[in-house]
C-alpha cells in the first residue's frame, strides 16, 4: 500500500515514521522548510519506546505524480484548507483518506471536498511535540492510531489499511465505532484543553490547586452533557478512564492545545472548544464553562494575530 502521510510534524512524523521504519512504503508531504531539515538531518523520533531517525521519502505540493492508496492527515486543523489543495492530486478514485486531527470540523471539511465516501475515521493518542532541532519528541509512553469504516463495517480497504498499521510499533487498532470514539476523543480534548489553556498548568498541577479538582469535574460534566444532547453519549466506562486520567495526581499530562499555547503557536481553538460551543448552543444547552475557555483562547488568539 503507498501511503501519503500529509505533515511530519509531531503526529504525522511519529506515526508516519514508525511505519516507515517497519518498511511501509510512506511518503510524507511536507512543505520547504521542513523538507529541508529532514533532507538534512533525517527524519528522528526521540522516544521511550526507542528512538529512530530514518531518510524518509519526501514530496512538496505540485510534485504528486500520481493518486496514492491511502492519505493520512496530521497537519493541524488550521492548516487544512491549504493543505487539502496541495495533497489533492494524491487522492483518486479508490484512495482511503485517514484524518488523525482532534475535534470533528475536519470531517465535514474533507467529506464535502472529496466525497464522503472517501474518508474513513481516524484518531490518534499520543503526547508529542516537535523539538527545537526538529526531532520528534514523545513525552509519554501512550502511542495509539484508531481508524474505521464511519458506519462501522469491515470492508476490503479498511482490512488493507489496518494490514499496514499493526506491528509496526505503535498501538494500532480497528474500531468499529470510530465515530463515537472521535466523539469520545473530543470529550477529552475540548476538556484536557480547556483546563489546561484556562489553568495554564499540566493535569497534576491542576488537581493540586484549591477547587482543582471541582473545577475538572465540572467541566468535565459540562462537556460530557454537550456531546451527549448532541447525541453523541460517551460510554460510561470512558467517562469514568477520562475522569481518573485528568484527575490524576502529580500527572505532566497536558493538550497539545496548551503546549502551543505556551509556546506561543497557534492554537486550535475553533475547532476544538469553538465549534463544540456552537453547537452546543444550537442545541440549546448551556455551556458556561466552556465559554470561559473560549472567550480566554481568543483573547490569545487575537493577541497573536496583532503581534503578527
Ligand atoms: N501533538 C500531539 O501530541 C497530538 C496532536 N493531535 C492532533 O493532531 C493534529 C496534528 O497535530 P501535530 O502533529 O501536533 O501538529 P504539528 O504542528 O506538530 O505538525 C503539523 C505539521 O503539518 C505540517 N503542514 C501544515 N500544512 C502543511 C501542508 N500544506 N503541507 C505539508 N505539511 C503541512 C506542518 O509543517 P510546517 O513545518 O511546514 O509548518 C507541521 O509540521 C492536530 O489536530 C492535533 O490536535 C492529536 C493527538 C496528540
Ligand atoms: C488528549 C491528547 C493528549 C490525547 O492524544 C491529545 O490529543 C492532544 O493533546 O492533542
Amino acid at each position: 500500500m503507498r501511503l501519503l502521510v500529509v505533515g511530519a510534524g509531531a503526529t504525522g512524523g511519529y506515526f508516519g515514521g514508525r511505519l516507515a521504519a517497519a518498511g511501509r512504503d510512506v511518503t510524507f508531504l511536507v512543505r520547504s522548510a521542513r523538507a529541508k531539515q529532514l533532507a538534512a538531518d533525517g527524519l528522528r523520533i526521540i522516544s521511550p519506546h526507542g528512538d529512530a531517525t530514518l531518510t524518509p521519502k519526501l514530496v512538496t505540493a505540485g510534485t504528486i505524480a500520481a493518486p496514492f492508496d491511502a492519505v493520512v492527515i496530521t497537519v493541524k486543523a488550521y492548516s487544512l484548507a491549504a493543505a487539502i489543495e496541495d495533497f489533492a492530486p494524491a487522492v483518486g478514485p479508490d484512495t482511503v483518506i485517514v484524518p488523525a486531527l482532534n475535534g470533528m470540523r475536519h470531517m465535514d471539511v474533507l467529506a464535502a471536498r472529496f466525497g464522503a465516501g472517501a474518508l474513513v475515521g481516524g484518531l490518534c493518542k499520543i503526547a508529542a511535540a516537535l523539538d527545537p532541532s526538529g526531532a520528534i519528541k514523545q513525552l509519554s509512553g501512550f502511542h495509539d492510531f484508531v481508524y474505521g469504516e464511519r458506519d462501522g463495517n469491515d470492508t476490503a480497504r479498511i482490512r488493507a489499511l489496518d494490514a499496514e498499521m499493526v506491528g509496526v510499533g505503535f498501538d494500532a487498532r480497528l474500531s468499529s465505532r470510530i465515530e463515537s470514539e472521535m466523539w469520545e476523543k473530543w470529550v477529552m480534548m475540548a476538556t484536557l484543553g480547556g483546563v489546561t489553556c484556562l489553568m495554564r498548568g499540566a493535569v497534576g498541577e491542576i488537581e493540586a490547586a484549591i477547587g482543582g479538582r471541582e473545577f475538572v469535574q465540572a467541566f468535565l460534566d459540562e462537556v460530557v452533557a454537550a456531546v451527549s444532547a448532541l447525541g453523541h453519549v460517551p460510554g460510561h466506562d470512558f467517562v469514568a478512564a477520562l475522569k481518573t486520567i485528568l484527575l490524576a495526581k502529580n500527572s505532566a499530562l497536558a493538550a497539545s492545545m496548551y503546549r502551543d499555547l505556551v509556546q506561543g503557536n497557534p492554537i486550535e481553538a475553533d475547532q476544538i472548544i469553538g465549534d463544540l460551543l456552537a453547537r452546543a448552543a444550537k442545541a440549546g444547552v448551556k455551556t458556561p464553562l466552556l465559554a470561559t475557555a473560549y472567550a480566554a483562547l481568543c483573547v490569545y488568539q487575537n493577541r497573536l494575530a496583532a503581534t503578527a
